[in-house]
């Protein structure tokens, strides 16, 4: 940012200064000179000329067609001259690390007075640490990455893994060990669900949608069945040339033939002395264009078999053009008679919808944090814009139905987050297994429940920023980017209805023998 001037000025003095070539503006008590500006100004030099504007404070003017950050790019901030004597600026960006203070944009557990059971001094910590180091190195890349449609770059992937985050994306355990996590913020020991929930907001709250999945989701979702279910060997190899950033992996389990249903797989594995063959394709997998190591999902004569294929000249990528962003290296994986050491098999041969099925309520809940994360970010625009966006003379947030929408929105987004703290608490207390079984369902549940929801308040904020929600750029890019991706939470990982089903169909099954009205 340039250093800001400290000359002051009256408003009289700034006001003499109205006409074509020499015209100042005043924006939230700072004195812009645009005198050359104006004529490079993207949205005209007619209206910076009008009477109302040209001399005068046009603050509201101003913050209700731009985001305060025009301000803050080096170009526009180095035409600011002055300050108003005897003013204050009141709009300050706040410090990377500091919480929003706009109500509701934050989990309450860090809205200042506000208490929680789940998360402690070591959680504050982290949380404070992660954001700053999302802030400074991530989110640059992302906004980068998220229009520009290249993988994410090696350099933020570096200091992701020096910082352990790929590690931490796994949830706690005994990949951890050793690793010193976020520079040593917290140690594997304490490490728990909570931080791993923490990771995923602060990587998730940028509006880049692409990009979350980009920042190595198919590596939370692909290295899993290496962890728990590879020999010692392959583990040794590949684990940690993924975890330090050296090697990419994707899970390949969906194909144009079966999504959901992923008992309906038709890529096979043959066996052939010590290798298996790989033949057939995957449709929508997520890092695929950049990935080295691929986690398939096959059927064999006896029964579905998971294997780790590396990438050889009989594996083929084809990008596929989705409706986000292709940083997230989407693809279309074709496997001709790729052949694979037995000894890549993970799990047994037989129970490979086992190794798949468990890896599933990990990805899910990973996918709730990500999706609510962006959906408060929603909610935090929406209340920013309302607040500072005139329509009839009055501020938005004046009119019923939009506060109407509002209330929804956030009634929305705070249910789901007590339902997955609660949920994230289970997971600390339960066992691999127990999660399985107790757990399964009601992540299945909350999913749908927040994927959908994630939908309505897309629409909802659509609604409320009207045509600027539908342009990639300016006031409403982020609900643009946010109701265009909402879609992709509600189909990866399992589709929404096929998630509710399952979790009424989990509790049917528990239902007790005698269970009667
Ligand atoms: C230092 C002062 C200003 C700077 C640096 C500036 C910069 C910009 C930029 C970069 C855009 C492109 C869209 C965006 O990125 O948001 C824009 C659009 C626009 N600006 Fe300004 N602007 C300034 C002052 C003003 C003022 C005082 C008005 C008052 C009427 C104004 C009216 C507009 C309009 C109408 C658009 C088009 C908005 C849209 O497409 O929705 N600008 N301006």
């Amino acid at each position: 940012m340039a250093a800001q001037s400290s000359r002051t000025f009256t408003i009289e003095e700034v006001s003499k200064h109205n006409k074509e070539g020499d015209l100042w503006i005043v924006i939230d008590s700072k004195v812009y000179d645009i005198s050359k500006f104006a004529n490079l100004h993207p949205g005209g030099t007619g209206i910076l000329l009008a009477e109302a504007i040209a001399g005068k404070d046009a603050t509201q003017a101003f913050f209700g067609l731009h985001r305060q950050e025009v301000l803050l790019k080096p170009q526009y901030a180095r035409l600011q001259i002055g300050l108003i004597a005897g003013e204050e600026p009141v709009v300050k960006p706040l410090a990377v690390d500091e919480p929003s203070r706009v109500p509701y944009a934050e989990p309450s557990w860090l809205s200042a007075g506000y208490h929680s059971p789940y998360y402690n001094d070591n959680h504050r910590r982290f949380q404070r640490a992660m954001r700053k180091f999302a802030m400074e190195v991530v989110y640059p890349d992302a906004v980068r990455c998220e229009e520009n449609g290249k993988r994410i770059s090696q350099d933020v992937v570096q200091k992701l893994c020096e910082m352990n985050i790929p590690a931490m994306r796994l949830g706690p355990g005994k990949h951890l060990k050793g690793r010193t996590l976020l520079g040593g913020v917290t140690t594997p020991e304490e490490f728990d669900h909570f931080h791993e929930l923490i990771v995923n907001f602060e990587l998730s709250r940028f509006g880049t949608r692409g990009y979350i999945d980009g920042l190595l989701a198919g590596e939370v979702i692909g290295l899993p069945p290496v962890l728990n279910f590879g020999s010692p060997a392959l583990q040794a190899k590949v684990v940690p040339e993924v975890l330090d950033g050296k090697k990419f992996i994707c899970l390949a389990i969906s194909e144009a033939f079966a999504g959901s249903d992923v008992a309906g797989l038709q890529t096979t594995a043959e066996r052939e002395g010590d290798e298996w063959i790989i033949t057939g394709t995957k449709k929508w997998i997520t890092n695929g264009m950049f990935a080295d190591y691929f986690t398939v999902g096959c059927r064999s004569k006896d029964g579905y078999v998971v294997v780790l294929v590396p990438r050889s000249d009989d594996v083929f990528t084809k990008a596929i053009k989705t409706a986000y962003s292709s940083t997230a290296g989407t693809a279309y994986v074709t496997f001709e008679k790729a052949r694979v050491p037995v000894a890549y098999t993970l799990g047994k041969v037989g129970e490979g919808l086992q190794v798949i099925l468990s890896n599933f309520n990990h990805e899910r809940w990973m996918i709730v944090c990500t999706s609510l994360s962006a959906q408060r970010m929603v909610v935090e625009e929406c209340l920013k814009w309302v607040n500072q966006r005139m329509v009839f003379g009055k501020p938005l947030s004046s009119q019923p139905v939009v506060r109407a929408k509002l209330a929804s929105m956030i009634a929305r987004v705070e249910s789901g987050q007590s339902w997955l703290e609660s949920i994230t608490y289970q997971m600390n207390n339960m066992s691999y297994a127990e999660q399985s079984d107790k757990l399964a369902g009601q992540i299945g549940l909350l999913k749908q429940y927040i994927t959908r929801t994630g939908r309505e308040t897309a629409e909802d904020a659509t609604q409320i920023f009207g045509g600027r929600s539908i342009t990639a750029s300016g006031m409403g890019k982020l609900i643009e980017n946010y109701h265009r991706t909402s879609p992709y939470d509600a189909i990866l990982g399992g589709q929404e209805d096929v998630l509710g089903d399952l979790g009424v169909r989990q509790a049917i099954k528990k239902m007790p023998k005698g269970a009667r009205l």
